[in-house]
């Protein structure tokens, strides 16, 4: 593994600020290109911005996607205790025996997507503290998980998905995002695995005792506050494809927590990220509007393990096949109006 850049979340966090911004020489001569194709301008609407953009990060104005990354971390959370889950805690590690075997949805998603996929399970034997009683990591938990997705990146991918397997972790990310964004427990909770009405109501309780219990409001704070380790782990993979110009597709609610901690810590860190889906979960649109991110796809999808983002990258390659492999009206001899 790669050693990562950073010895505590506080050096993540000024980290971010040095990461390397989108090649404009690149962006502007893919937009030349763009400009000079057999349509009619704009034609392409959203697919024109999304292949200019995923050129300027990746620094050439006539780009390919041929290596994606799909990266599965997973994790546990002490906050299953107080039952805001639908599911029980083990299904977190039996789901990583799944993945592993192929049998996921996002082993489907990735092959489909020509993707090589990965898991990374950390520490599912400790899980996270309970966020109630106290901070569900301390500074060290957090900076080995951020460190253990800093190095999941392969640099010689192309285009980069974060996803997520953690029992209870729609707990943590709306926790994380009421104590980023404001509001109380149950403007943020969301229904997650299924949880019936009173299990909502017991979730909306559950985050607002955490919120109390863990008063800090500083990014990197809230994220040892809230964890879980796969969130921590979604961020630093998230900030090692900025260092590499890899562009990343987010996921759902919970990738897009782990986000909301690096926008918090620089609005420009997710730079080059776009949004892959509107989750189903009721509280993601306002998350990704705090982000000013807008999704490719909104298909009622509230899985999580990176399964929106990976249908997103069908989207992300028809826009670059058609921004690379067009010809331009001079190559065909088509009159350019
Ligand atoms: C079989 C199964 C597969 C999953 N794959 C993703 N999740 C999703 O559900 C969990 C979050 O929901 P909550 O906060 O309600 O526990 C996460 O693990 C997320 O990835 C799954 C959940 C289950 C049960
Ligand atoms: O949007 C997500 O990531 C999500 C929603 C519900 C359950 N698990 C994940």
């Amino acid at each position: 593994m790669t050693d990562a850049p950073f010895h505590s979340p506080e050096e993540f966090a000024a980290m971010l600020a040095t990461l390397p911004a989108a090649n404009h020489s690149a962006a502007e001569a893919a937009s030349e290109r763009n400009g000079m194709l057999t349509k009619p301008p704009g034609a392409l609407g959203r697919l024109e911005d999304l292949a200019i953009w995923y050129a300027s990060w990746r620094g050439t104005p006539r780009p390919r996607v041929e290596r994606p990354q799909v990266i599965v971390f997973a994790g546990n959370h002490g906050v299953t205790a107080q039952g805001v889950s639908a599911f029980p805690a083990e299904v977190t590690v039996q789901m990583v025996a799944n993945f592993e075997a192929g049998g996921a949805a996002i082993n489907q998603l990735s092959r489909l997507a020509g993707a090589e996929m990965s898991v990374h399970a950390l520490d599912l034997d400790s899980p996270t503290q309970d966020f109630t009683q106290g901070p569900a990591m301390d500074g060290g938990a957090c900076v080995a998980a951020l460190a253990t997705g800093w190095g999941a990146v392969d640099p010689s991918a192309d285009l980069l998905v974060v996803g997520e397997m953690g029992i209870g972790n729609t707990t943590s990310a709306a926790a994380i995002a009421a104590a980023l964004l404001g509001g109380t427990g149950a403007d943020w909770a969301g229904r997650g695995t299924g949880v019936d009405d009173a299990g909502l109501r017991r979730k909306a309780e559950v985050i607002d005792a955490g919120l109390a219990k863990n008063p800090w409001r500083a990014p990197m704070d809230v994220l040892c506050s809230f964890g879980g380790r796969e969130i921590a782990a979604m961020a630093g993979a998230i900030a090692r494809a900025r260092a590499e110009g890899i562009p990343v597709i987010l996921d759902g609610f919970i990738c897009s927590a782990a986000a909301l901690v690096l926008h918090k810590c620089d609005p420009a860190a997710l730079d080059h990220c776009v949004a892959g889906h509107l989750s189903e979960e009721g509280a993601h649109g306002a998350m990704l509007d705090a982000m000013e991110k807008s999704p490719l796809l909104s298909l009622g999808l509230r899985l999580g393990e990176g399964s929106g983002a990976a249908v997103a990258i069908h989207i992300l390659k028809a826009a670059v096949a058609c921004h690379s492999g067009m010809a331009t009206f001079a190559e065909a001899g088509v009159s350019d109006g």
